[in-house]
Parts: structure tokens; sequence; C-alpha cells
């Protein structure tokens, strides 16, 4: 299947700038039916830069590359690497061809910095997701260094290092970043990098320790210590040898701050009810995504406390700080979702005038600057797998559907511009009769779209008004709007008012939900 074509990029094409820069490119592509998601690095001596005429017929001089099903990418992965005539990359197809996201050939792209600074996506030949960007220079630091954390970006580099550095250490670490950047995934490296890692990892949420029971909770209790109080190990038992993880940090109410701080500066513990205080061995790593200097500066959290146990702090980069990892991610996430589902076959043995659809969509995605967190795209890698296993075919899913649902859950206001329609032609959702979709079919397709009646109407191929009809019409499926107050008022109190647990018991749309709450006088977020 590999022919040898070949990129060209010719260092005369890069112009001249002020600032010495290296330019990062997140590749993912589909040579032989595998997927890669690749990473490389071309340095310029100065600034600015082009990408010249693209000549076919050079010989691939980049490293090997490895299957996704891997999806740990060396630095020695594909490379855009210097040969005589220029700086190639191995496009892997046999009429190479550059794209805008219009759709527009490119032969010769020059992009300014303002460009780079914001992004660049190209898709080649409609299988090649190119993502030009700028990144600061930086020492290789082996990728799988720490298993699970993927990303090579400057800021997951440095998090390596800064893991391998401190793993066999006893040293705290507090690590801080927004919600969903990978705090427990760096703790669990934490501990599973040095030499406690066959010992216990115990992760208490620091949130939800009742005040009244912080000691219990973290110390243990013996029998009869206090009315119904067993003979019980805390988190701090539980972890001895091993690492204990304060998740939520910044959430423990002040009576468990100090009851941990007790214990902290003292070294040992106690169980509620024994007399015999006990030392362990335990190593602390703390998350937080809250301000710890603004809730001291407002007594809600102690100083001490915060200087305890940061021994060393690690930073978490929200993912729209680099997004060159998004790549990596976003590609393991969904094949990941796809094994789970059964349904690898959809990306890695795809028809090859199928992978068009794969590149556009990780074009696209890019191209929203993922304003969302890591954890939101792995939830989108999971949608996409379930809204897939409705369609047989890739080209009866609605990809311009599902990436306006994207935006609009991300709240990025512009929706796909019509100049952005994707490189590959995407042909619209086969229309299909109502009444030949089995209630069953429509149930999955319902289920699989979190019950959003939009997104359900167009991965069946009907439209919303003749959805809603077979809803009325079947026993099987119901409709917020038309749920009893008696039945609403009884599942609001069954789930705690959470209206997510709600959606799914009633299997019925949450905008409805919430709607339909609204009216019967029920206050809900
Ligand atoms: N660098 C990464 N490599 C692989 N998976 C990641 C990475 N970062 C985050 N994830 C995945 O994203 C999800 C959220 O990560 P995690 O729970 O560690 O975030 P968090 O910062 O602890 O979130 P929270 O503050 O809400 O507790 C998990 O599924 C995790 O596996």
């Amino acid at each position: 299947m590999f022919d040898g074509q070949t990129l060209n990029f010719r260092p005369a094409a890069l112009r001249q700038a002020q600032h010495r820069q290296v330019l990062t490119s997140t590749l993912i592509f589909h040579p032989d039916l595998s997927m890669v998601g690749a990473y490389s690095q071309l340095t310029a001596s100065q600034g600015s830069w082009a990408l010249s005429r693209l000549e076919p017929g050079f010989h691939l001089s980049g490293g090997a590359v490895r299957p996704l099903a891997d999806p740990y990418v060396s630095r020695s992965g594909l490379n855009l690497s210097k040969c005589s005539g220029g700086w190639q990359l191995d496009c892997r197809n046999s009429s190479t061809q550059v794209t805008d996201l219009n759709g527009h050939t490119v032969d010769y792209l020059q992009l300014s910095d303002a460009d780079l600074s914001d992004g660049v996506v190209l898709t080649l030949s409609g299988r090649i997701v190119v993502l030009l960007h700028y990144a600061s220079p930086k020492e290789p630091v082996a990728v799988d260094s720490v298993p699970g954390l993927l990303g090579g970006s400057d800021n997951m580099s440095q998090v390596r290092s800064l893991i391998s550095n401190v793993a066999d250490l006893k040293l705290p670490v507090l690590i801080r970043g927004e919600s969903g950047t990978g705090k427990e995934v760096v703790a669990n490296g934490i501990h599973n990098a040095g030499q406690r890692r066959n010992k216990p990892f115990v992760s208490v949420n620091m949130a939800c320790i009742p005040r009244e029971l912080a000691s219990s909770e973290l110390f243990g209790s013996v029998k009869g210590a206090f009315t119904g109080a067993s003979s019980r190990d805390g988190s701090f038992q539980q972890a001895d040898g091993g690492t204990l993880f304060l998740d939520e940090l910044g959430e423990a109410p002040l009576e468990v701050q100090t009851t941990l701080l007790r214990a902290l500066e003292t070294g040992v513990v106690q169980a509620v009810g024994s007399e015999k205080p006990r030392q362990l061995d335990v190593r602390f790593v703390a998350a937080t995504d809250a301000n710890l200097e603004k809730l001291i500066g407002a007594e809600s959290f102690k100083l001490p406390l915060l200087q305890r146990l940061s021994g060393l702090v690690i930073e978490l980069l929200p993912l729209r700080e680099r997004p060159e990892d998004f790549g990596v991610l976003f590609s393991h996430f969904l094949c990941n979702a796809l094994i789970e589902t059964g349904q690898e076959h959809k990306l890695l043995h795809a028809e090859a005038d199928s992978f068009g659809y794969w590149a556009w969509l990780f074009a696209r995605c890019a191209q929203l600057n993922w304003p969302g967190n890591v954890r939101q795209l792995r939830h989108t890698a999971n949608q996409l797998a379930l809204g897939l296993m409705t369609c047989h075919r890739l080209e009866s899913f609605d990809w311009y559907g599902f990436v306006e649902g994207i935006a609009n859950e991300l709240q990025i206001k512009d929706e796909v511009p019509a100049e952005h329609k994707p490189a590959v032609e995407l042909p619209k959702v086969a229309r299909r009769k109502p009444r030949d979709i089995e209630d069953d079919e429509i149930m999955q397709a319902l289920s699989a779209s979190d019950w959003q009646i939009k997104m359900a109407a167009d991965a069946l191929g009907i439209s919303r008004a003749a959805l809603y009809l077979r809803i009325d019409a079947s026993p099987a499926l119901q409709r917020a709007s038309k749920l009893s107050e008696g039945e609403l008022q009884k599942c609001f109190e069954q789930c705690d008012g959470d209206l997510e647990l709600m959606v799914e018991r009633l299997q019925v749309s949450k905008q409805a939900l919430r709607r339909r709450l609204n009216e019967i006088g029920v206050d809900c977020p």
C-alpha cells in the first residue's frame, strides 16, 4: 500500500522573521488501514513559516510509526526529517494533495505568526490532519515514562520529569489544575512510578468527609468508640506503606482540615476510641482546582495545611493551552470507545474512502480550539462511539450535527461556518421513512444521544417532528411534556433533584424535563 509519496517542505520557502520558534505538528493519519497519532517537530532558525510546493516522489526518511492501539507516541515516531531536497513528511498516499478546511488544494501556504499562535489545521489528502502551532524548544522526555499519562506538550513533558524526580521520595505533592485536566492521572502516575507501586493507593474525596466524622474516616475507630462504631481502619491505615490521595483538597471543611493538619504535624494517628497512637508510613499527594490562596484570604483554608502538603507543586495546564496534546488524547479516547463498543473496524480497518470522515472530524474538533477539558474530550469520544452504533455505515452518520452538538455543549457560539465545509464530501444522512424504524432502534438512538431529540432524529434520518410522533405512538417511549405532576415529583424526590439521574430514569430529553419541572413549579438548576 505504501508508495513512498512524500510531501516536501523546502527550506527555501521558510521566510525570515524575528523570533526563534519551534513549529510543532500533531499528525493523525491512516497508513495501510491503521491509524496513527504521531508527533513531530521542526525547528526554524528564524520565525515565520511557509509550507512550500508539494512535490511527490521523495522517499520516507522519518522513523517508525506505531499503531494507534499503542497510544504512546514516541518522539522517534514520525518525523519531519531533513533530506537533500528539504523537509519531508511521509504522506503515504498516491495522490498527494493538501487541502485547507475549505477543501481548496493548497499548493503554497504562507503562515503568519498570528496564524501559528492560534493554530492552523490542515488536512492532507483527506486522511492526515496536521495541526500546526508554536511551541517552545524543549528537552526530549520519554513520552511513555509515566504509563497512562498521554501528551507530548511542554507541560506534559515537564510533569513527566517532575514525577520521575519525586516518585521515590516521600515528599508530599500538591497537584493543581482546572477540573478534568488529569490530576488523578498524575497522582496515579506518582504512585506507580515509585517504589510504593505495589502498595495501596487510597483516594479520599475531601469534600465528602462529614465534619463530625473526620477523625474516624481518616484514622479509623475501635469497636464501641461511639454509638454504632465498629472496629475499622481509616484512610490513613488503609494507605499504610502506599499513597494517600487527598482529592478536592480545597473543598475540605475546616474541621476536616484541622484534623488532617494535626496528623501531618505530629506524624502519628490515633483511631477514635483507641489509646494507642500509631506511626504510619504514608506518602501524601493532594489535588485541587480551587484557588487556595484566595480561600486562605477568606479564612476558609488553613495556610499551614497548604505549606505541609506542597513539598512539590505540579501545575497542569488546561487542554486549550496545550493544543498539541489534543490529537493524541482524542485518538486514544476514540479508539478505546470504539473498541469497547465493538466498532474498531470503523476506524482501524476503515475503507480508504471513508477515512475522510475521521480526518474531517479531527480537523473540525481541533479547529474548535477545544475549550473543554480532557474529561469532556473523552465524553465526546464516547458519545460519538454510541452515536455510531446506530449507523452501520460511516456516511449515514450526521457528522455536521455531531460537531455542532459539541460546539453547543462547549458553548462555542459560531457553528460550523458554511465556508468550513469538510474537505471530504460528507453525504447527508439517508432519509428514511419513520414507519420503517423499529422502536428498539429509536430507543438506541435516543439513548446514544442522551435523549437529545435533534441529534437522535438526525442519526435516524428522520425529522424532529416525525420522531416526536413516533415517541407519542409508542407505548415503550415517553415525552417529558406528557409526564404527570405526581410522577415528576416522585422521581425528583427519589433522585434528590439530580437532573442527570432523572433523565436516566425517565428516559426523556433533559431540556424538555427541565422545562416541564419549571412548569409544575419545581425549582431545578
Ligand atoms: N494526560 C492524560 N492522559 C490520559 N488521560 C487523561 C489525561 N488527562 C486526563 N485524562 C483523562 O481525563 C479524565 C479526567 O481526568 P482526571 O479525573 O484525572 O481529572 P481531574 O483533574 O482529577 O478532575 P477533577 O478535578 O474533576 O477531579 C479521565 O478519564 C482521565 O483518564
